[in-house]
């Protein structure tokens, strides 16, 4: 306020318009809306060439409030001022008159403008002078409201308000009284987070008779917009505010049953509009129909808007496009976990190792079975993966290079078996697959001590020969060049090896997992002695059951198995009685003269497994309930694991009496002559095949456990 100028107190803004024909520099004529804008400025009194107003944005903004249907924003063009002049309107009060234009072409659709005078510039002090209320007023351009235009033939005016159409809600009717007072209540509710509802600021709920005779496609009815009675809600937390919550009623006085009502609502984004939509003039709306029925006055319906069903059906569609997601998602699961799928490329890439990362030694063959030859194999130093491989990176390699169509299936059912069992300590973890020459090559950890039988037939070997010295591990502390440690087992390993391989059944179980080919053969012995469980080309899970025995199993068969009953867990802890069997007889035969086909009848008769000589009877009780007809009645596998740690505290490794003494009499023993490592295929039978006698077998039984079966 220096420069002897008198403050800006207030201004004020009157508006005034016309259509003029204005001819544009380049692009030929162009019909332009010249709107005169009027602004009193109180407080300011006039001055020949004083003030101005610049075309910058502190001084004059023309700012554009979209619309809902305001879509064509790249090709609005700002409007220009034309000219300013500034009017002496007395008592201290000065008009500014601006001339502005505005492209006519987006006048064809409703427009609204904002117009701000923030500020006027002081030609005489030379500098901007701050209005301290700005003069702002919203115009929309509907042609008629603003005088002078005559836009009657070029421009089509909607006179409902310009919002957005909702069409998610729901009306109700909760009361009628008629006839004493003809007058219906509509519960109205809007569905939350509904055209962004929360941004929304007025809801205008129109309704009235319904055009005789009019209907549009969807069956709307049309409002006649002069018989309508208009009720307006508008959003919470405005003061003058207090019937909106998101539901809502309307009242419709003097009902009349004979006629249609119709109801819309709207909702506008645009934050800046201050009041709500105004409604004029004769135009018609649509609006969805009302209809009240009337056949019991105690509940009443209103037929619901018009794509309710389409909504309904869209509904419908995107809960199938959830399920079929989730059925995809659920497949490709299963073929991620090998369950299903066999041999898809998803799972296979997961295993599939590079041919280079990878050197066969063709010439060492660590073991042959029905599924191949096993050879040694070489990691490159570089390869890192989730199995810690010893310092030569060494691992046991598994080719199908010479089998037939059927034994290759076994093959991979083998591959596939060691990725369901996944990973644990005691488990022979698989490294991956690799493709040589149009052959699968089958990577798994190596175990330097190889399979548990060869194992300890070995270590029992070496005893007895030491035995034939005469050298009795259990009396005296023999002389250390006598003997070779590390070809010996004592009694207290014994129990370790048969702790660790319950440990690995326990982790099976907890997977649901049957092995069905448990034997002391398909157990490894790692360089530092101690177990992994191998061998899982047979394993069966609830969703995959097994129910046959396994080609050579049948010694290790449960009863159930060998009647053609579902193997399970408890099928295995009948296996493992077996293969404890073969532990503490240090790799003893099994029904040594007897034929896979004779094992189900001696079974079934009752005859078991003889007590190991040298066994501890608690060990051998244990075998016997594992070799319970029941599979109910057999001990699970932690039990065995709890009563093998009772058992196994007896033998510390220092306790007086740790080594078995071993009877190279014993008729497990007879036909040991062949080599275990020889391999076990059907045209090359494993051990000499002799006349057995199961009466025979069965009173040796007896004569051996000292009572009668
Ligand atoms: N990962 C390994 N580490 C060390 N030796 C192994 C490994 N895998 C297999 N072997 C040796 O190779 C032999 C043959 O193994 P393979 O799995 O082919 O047959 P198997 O298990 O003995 O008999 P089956 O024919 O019943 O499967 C084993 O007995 C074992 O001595």
């Amino acid at each position: 306020c220096s420069c002897s100028s008198k403050c800006v107190k207030s201004s004020s803004m009157a508006l005034k318009g016309r259509i003029r024909q204005e001819t544009e520099e380049e692009g030929g004529p162009e019909a332009k809306l010249a709107v005169m804008a009027v602004v009193y400025m109180d407080g300011l009194p006039y001055e020949e060439g004083r003030w101005d107003v610049l075309k910058n944005e502190s001084s004059l903004t023309i700012d554009w409030l979209p619309m809902s249907h305001d879509v064509i924003e790249s090709s609005r063009r700002p409007p220009k001022l034309k000219s300013v002049h500034f009017v002496d309107v007395g008592q201290e009060t000065t008009a500014i008159v601006m001339e502005l234009l505005f492209d006519l072409l987006n006048m064809k659709l409703r427009s609204t403008y904002e117009l701000r005078v923030g500020s006027i510039y002081d030609t005489k002090c030379d500098r901007m002078l701050d209005l301290t209320t700005h003069a702002a007023l919203n115009v929309t351009f509907a042609c008629e409201r603003i005088i002078g235009a005559d836009c009657r033939d070029a421009i089509k005016i909607d006179h409902h308000p310009v919002c957005n159409l909702m069409r998610n809600y729901h009306t109700r009717v909760v009361e009628l009284k008629i006839p004493e007072d003809p007058q219906v209540d509509v519960l109205i509710s809007i569905e939350k987070n509904a055209h962004r509802l929360r941004k929304m600021r007025y809801f205008v709920i129109f309704y009235g008779k319904c055009e005789e005779n009019s209907k549009t496609d969807q069956g709307e009815c049309v409002l006649d917009m002069e018989k309508a009675e208009i009720s307006r809600f508008c959003v919470p937390n405005r003061a003058n505010c207090t019937k909106y919550n998101r539901k809502f009623s309307l009242t419709i006085e003097n009902y009349d049953a004979s006629v249609r009502y119709g109801v819309q609502i709207c909702g506008i984004l645009d934050h800046r509009f201050e009041a709500p939509p105004i409604v004029a003039g004769t135009s018609k709306i649509a609006a969805d129909a009302l209809t009240v029925s009337t056949k019991s006055t105690a509940s009443l319906s209103v037929i619901a808007p018009a794509d309710s069903l389409l909504r309904t059906l869209i509904g419908y569609a995107f809960v199938l496009a959830f399920l079929l997601i989730i059925l995809i998602i659920f497949i490709s699961y299963k073929c991620a976990t090998g369950r299903w799928c066999k041999g898809n490329t998803q799972e296979s890439d997961q295993f599939l190792m590079d041919e280079n990362s990878l050197t066969i030694f063709e010439d060492i063959i660590i073991g042959k079975g029905r599924f191949g030859t096993v050879h040694l194999g070489q990691l490159s130093s570089d390869w890192h993966g989730p199995v810690v491989l010893d310092d030569q990176q060494r691992v046991a390699v598994k080719t199908n290079r010479y089998l037939d169509k059927s034994r290759k299936s076994d093959f991979f059912d083998e591959i596939e078996g060691a990725k369901e069992v996944g990973r644990h300590s005691r488990v022979l973890s698989l490294i991956g697959t690799v493709v040589k020459n149009g052959n699968v090559l089958h990577v798994m950890e190596y175990c330097s001590n190889g399979n548990l039988l060869d194992y300890l037939i070995g270590k029992r070997r070496y005893m007895v020969e030491l035995q034939g010295k005469g050298v009795n591990l259990n009396e005296s502390l023999p002389s250390l060049n006598d003997i070779d440690f590390d070809e010996v087992i004592s009694i207290h390993d014994l129990y370790r090896i048969a702790s660790q391989i319950c440990t690995a059944m326990m982790f099976l179980g907890s997977k649901s997992i049957v092995h069905n080919a448990l034997c002391a053969r398909h157990v490894m012995i790692s360089s530092d002695h101690n177990v992994k469980l191998a061998d899982f080309g047979s394993i069966s899970t609830p969703t995959t059951p097994n129910c046959t025995p396994v080609e050579n199993q049948y010694k290790w068969c449960a009863l159930e198995l060998l009647r053609g009953e579902t193997a399970t867990c408890l099928s295995d802890v009948w296996s493992f009685g077996v293969v404890l069997w073969e532990i503490f007889t240090m790799g003893g035969c099994p029904y040594y003269n007897v034929p896979d086909v004779g094992i189900r009848g001696l079974v079934e008769k009752g005859f078991r497994l003889q007590k190991p000589d040298g066994c501890n009877i608690q060990i051998y009780q244990l075998m016997r309930e594992t070799w319970l007809d029941s599979p109910t009645d057999r001990p699970t596998f932690s039990q065995i694991s709890q009563r093998i740690s009772q058992s196994a505290t007896q033998f510390s490794p220092d306790a007086s009496r740790n080594f078995l003494t071993i009877s190279t009499l014993c008729d497990y023993y007879l036909d040991d002559v062949t080599s275990r490592s020889t391999p076990a295929t059907s045209s090359l039978p494993r051990r000499q095949q002799t006349h057995y006698d199961a009466a025979a077998l069965i009173s040796e039984s007896e004569r051996l456990l000292g009572y009668r079966l």
